[in-house]
């Protein structure tokens, strides 16, 4: 017969008090012996950083700049790759891993959430402005706030921001909406901001109309806009305007260009598309484009209500401001329709092949993604520098504005390196040890390029023909997307549809042939 072994481990009380002894001198031991040890006091005590008399100093900063940054790169790659994966399994409409929600809750930087946190700062403290305007005297136009409408009524607004298939959604609605489409560009890259498919879609639709409205004229030199003017205008009817509120500043361009001018030009040519339509409702204009353009600001030019009190539309630096569609009514016979800025990433860079790090740049560039939405801006001011490197009235005005030295690289790469670092001294953005913090001096940068507080533009590469072509390349190419539909374009001749729309909204004679700019 077998014994069965005990299972207890009870021992003796001699035993654990003995082991309890023992355990406890050679704790004692080891706190002694590590008090002896000279290197335990070195290793409690402050770095004092780099010497400043350091002949070197600057070479070691740079090593360990580029060291973070390898890192810093590794970090959001992984960080992008994952968002993805999200916004991946987010269309596939699969639940979301958790695992991946705890990073994006832990970083903050839930790309798109910082959109709408952003977007619902704003909009607090537009409704706070609302709230002021309530209780002093009430506007006469009041009444135009009891038009705004939320598209989606049974999503939220976090749901719309999610994705951007709800971004073509609203787009979609838009043209539905409107009889007039503005497309607003911005006058310092028009191109970029400009999408084909966008054009397209309107010209699927033979009643509406597009009209082209390049924004932020007292950014751009007046050449620039005269070439930019007869580039577009080979496409579709096309309109200048400045549509913040202000007088120019010491360094704006195009001063005759302003604000009130600009707006009632437009404004005058709706009105006289509004009267040679036989609509009996009056007529509805859409207002679409990059987010950051100044779609909301062209509505309050329009309305004429730039004031805090009375702004028909809210307007913010920062780009996500507009998080749903508002319409405004200017008089009897005109409506307007803001609505949320649309990036189209597929047009601008799935064409050009563009890695992560890039795109997210490129954008950047446009001012078309709050900053909290950034995750690396440097690559935003390499590109930013390359652009402006291009020309010497360009590049003196950024080497003035930042009182540069004479930075003594031809590198790109170095010379951006050398400029952040400069930036991050003058601006005190420095981390432990002194060390520059080169991505807070390059958010400070897009932020001044942003608001042009630094000036840059773009000129027309492409002439017609090679448009033409990249339109046709397109419509090859590229798979039905929603925008498209189903429904091939009418073939209309591009002369045709810029004679015919500029007769409808009397451009000419509103405008004058060269928009009162000198040749
Ligand atoms: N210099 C200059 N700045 C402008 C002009 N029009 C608008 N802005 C500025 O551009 C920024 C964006 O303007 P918004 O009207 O909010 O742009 P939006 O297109 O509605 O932006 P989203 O809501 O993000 O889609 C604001 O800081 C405006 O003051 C202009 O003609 N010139």
């Amino acid at each position: 017969m077998r014994v069965k072994k005990p299972t207890s481990k009870r021992t003796t009380t001699r035993m654990r008090e003995g082991i309890k002894k023992k355990a406890n001198a050679q704790q004692r031991k080891n706190r002694k012996n590590a008090k002896k040890d000279v290197t335990w006091k070195s290793r409690v005590k402050k770095d004092p950083g780099i010497p400043a008399s350091f002949p070197y100093k600057h070479r070691i900063i740079e090593e360990l700049e580029d060291q973070r940054r390898v890192e810093r790169e590794k970090r959001e790659e992984l960080k992008l790759q994952k968002q993805l994966e999200r916004e991946e399994a987010l269309a596939r409409g699969e639940a979301i891993d958790d695992d991946m929600e705890d990073d994006e809750e832990e970083d903050g930087q839930g790309g798109l959430a910082a959109l709408l946190e952003s977007a619902q700062q704003a909009a607090k403290q537009y409704d706070g402005d609302d709230d002021e305007d309530e209780d002093g005297m009430e506007d006469e136009d009041d009444e135009d706030v009891e038009y705004d409408i939320e598209i989606e009524d049974d999503e939220d607004n976090s749901e719309i921001d999610k994705s951007r298939k709800a971004y073509d959604k609203i787009f979609k609605t838009v043209v539905e909406a409107a009889d007039v489409i503005l497309y607003v560009l911005d006058a310092r890259d028009p191109e970029s901001t400009r999408s084909r498919k966008v054009e397209q879609a309107v010209l699927q639709n033979p009643g509406k109309r597009l009209i082209l409205v390049l924004n932020k004229v007292d950014l751009i030199p007046t050449n620039v806009l005269n070439q930019w003017l007869n580039f577009l205008k080979s496409s579709f009817p096309t309109v200048p305007i400045k549509a913040s509120p202000g007088a120019p500043s010491a360094n704006s361009f195009n001063k005759n260009l302003t604000s009130s001018m600009t707006a009632t030009s437009l404004l005058q040519a709706l009105k006289s598309y509004a009267a040679k339509s036989n609509l009996k409702r009056s007529i509805i204009v859409g207002v679409i484009g990059y987010p950051n353009v100044g779609k909301s600001s062209i509505i309050n030019a329009l309305t004429n209500r730039h004031g805090n009190n009375s702004k028909a539309c809210p307007v913010g630096n920062q780009a996500g401001v507009t998080t749903s569609m508002r319409e405004v009514k200017v008089d009897n016979k005109l409506k307007v329709l803001d609505s949320p800025g649309i990036v189209f990433p597929d047009e601008i860079i799935n064409t050009k092949k563009l890695s992560k790090v890039q795109q997210q740049a490129k954008l950047a560039l446009l001012s078309a993604l709050p900053p909290k939405q950034i995750i690396d801006p440097i690559p935003a001011i390499h590109l930013l520098l390359k652009k402006l490197s291009k020309d010497t009235e360009m590049a003196d005005g950024l080497k003035s504005y930042y009182q540069l030295p004479a930075l003594p690289s031809a590198d790109l790469n170095e010379f951006a390196k050398q400029f952040l670092i400069h930036i991050a001294r003058s601006r005190g953005r420095l981390g432990k040890g002194g060390i520059p913090n080169l991505e807070a001096a390059a958010l400070s940068v897009l932020a001044d390029w942003r608001d042009g507080r630094i000036i840059g533009w773009t000129l027309p590469k492409a002439s017609k023909a090679t448009a033409d072509k990249a339109l046709e390349d397109y419509n090859a190419d590229a798979p039905k997307s929603s925008l498209r539909g189903d429904k091939e374009p009418p073939k209309v001749e591009q002369t045709t549809i810029v004679n015919t729309w500029a007769k409808e909204f009397d451009l000419d004679g509103l405008l004058g042939d060269n928009f009162g700019l000198e040749a």
